[in-house]
């Protein structure tokens, strides 16, 4: 490796698959390595910044408002290269760089992005590219989901999450399923991240002749959208459109055509009853479509955050940190999924505040 090159590790896996609970614990166990992470959330709320226990030694960046792979790419160049740049001028202190990607990410063109441009070359050293993957919901998106199957093709090293949600044989299935898209990469379960640090950084995973196994065009920065390639979208897309808003290039699939996201905000505090029961008939009707849904809540009688997610039908809340000096106490929800009765949700949510 040479010298004074920055380890990049991309963070990967469908949404809700589990990669803020692992990268929490990265950070919590990597005490006195300073780590910049970059985190990308679909959807215009960044709730994964109240989850993340942000400590003094790491830097945060939120990049919103479009997904990295695609949209925001150019954004994450710039990050990038600023970050390396504050770096070497002394401004900031940091040994390596995560970058936690949006569930719905191709990886390829995240990945593509520290071989193409020179700069970011100069300065960082893709690491690996880690994949959560769900157990509990992997085979469903697995038949449905582009995306997800890009995520394994793409990883240098699996995660298996959530295997205490389902049988072992169901497990093994899985494994069997995933090993057969990626031979190459070494599988591992995780319950609630826990995984030693070692089996997440200076893996020296990241192979190049891999991926142009997977994607020859993977090292062609110029060649946008080419159909037939098995592309969950094109590495940048091309096209003109506000960052976040969807790109409707014909040629192939695109995430932002058929997932979409919206948020519920209310400065009323939610009636914990009322909104467990809502919530609990929503999701046994529309749980299918809503991929990830996730808040922080204003809650009657609490004088804390209530840190509320879910995936499909699961779903859980936790006490989170005391609302801050001079914060406003803001519920903030944000859905995400295809079809999503909007509206329905909109005025249930509604009645749930006191
Ligand atoms: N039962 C179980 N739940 C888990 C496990 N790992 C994560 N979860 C839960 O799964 C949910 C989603 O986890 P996150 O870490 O937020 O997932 P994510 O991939 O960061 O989600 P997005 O960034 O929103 O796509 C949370 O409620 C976690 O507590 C696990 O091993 N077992």
């Amino acid at each position: 490796m040479s010298q004074g090159l920055i380890p990049a590790t991309i963070l990967t896996g469908f949404l809700g698959s589990g990669k803020t609970t692992l990268l929490r614990r990265v950070l919590t166990e990597a005490h006195g390595q300073k780590i910049a992470v970059i985190e990308n959330e679909f959807g215009e709320e960044n709730i994964d910044n109240e989850i993340l226990v942000a400590d003094t030694n790491e830097q945060i960046i939120q990049m919103s408002n479009g997904c990295i792979c695609c949209t925001i790419r150019e954004d994450l160049r710039v990050t990038l290269a600023t970050l390396a740049e504050k770096r070497r001028k002394g401004e900031l202190d940091f040994e390596r760089v995560v970058i936690e990607t949006t569930g719905l990410a191709d990886p390829g063109p995240v990945a593509q992005t520290f071989f193409i441009d020179d700069e970011i070359a100069e300065s960082f050293l893709l690491d690996a590219i880690l994949t959560l993957v769900d157990a509990k919901h992997a085979q469903q998106q697995l038949d449905s989901r582009q995306e997800v199957r890009r995520q394994i093709g793409f990883a240098d090293r699996l995660f298996l999450s959530k295997t205490d949600l389902v049988e072992p044989a169901e497990v093994e299935a899985l494994v069997h399923r995933i090993k057969h898209m990626n031979p190459r990469a070494p599988i591992q379960k995780v319950h609630f991240g826990e995984v030693p640090i070692a089996q997440v950084f200076d893996l020296k995973g990241f192979n190049l002749n891999a991926k142009l196994d997977i994607d020859p065009d993977f090292l062609n920065a110029d060649d946008h959208g080419h159909p037939g390639h098995g592309h969950a979208h094109g590495e940048d897309c091309g096209h003109d459109h506000a960052p976040g808003e969807a790109c409707d290039h014909p040629h192939h699939h695109h995430h932002d055509d058929d997932v979409k996201s919206f948020v519920f905000r209310s400065t009323k505090p939610f009636d914990p009853e009322k909104l467990e029961d809502f919530l609990g008939a929503i999701v046994n009707v529309y749980g299918p479509k809503m991929l990830r849904y996730k808040g922080v809540l204003r809650v009657k009688g609490m004088d804390r955050k209530v840190i509320f997610q879910g995936v499909h039908q699961l779903m859980g809340s936790d006490v989170g940190p005391k609302w801050a000096e001079g914060e406003a106490k803001q519920s903030r929800l944000v859905f995400i999924g295809v079809d999503l009765p909007r509206e329905l949700l909109e005025q249930g949510l509604e009645g749930c505040l006191v």
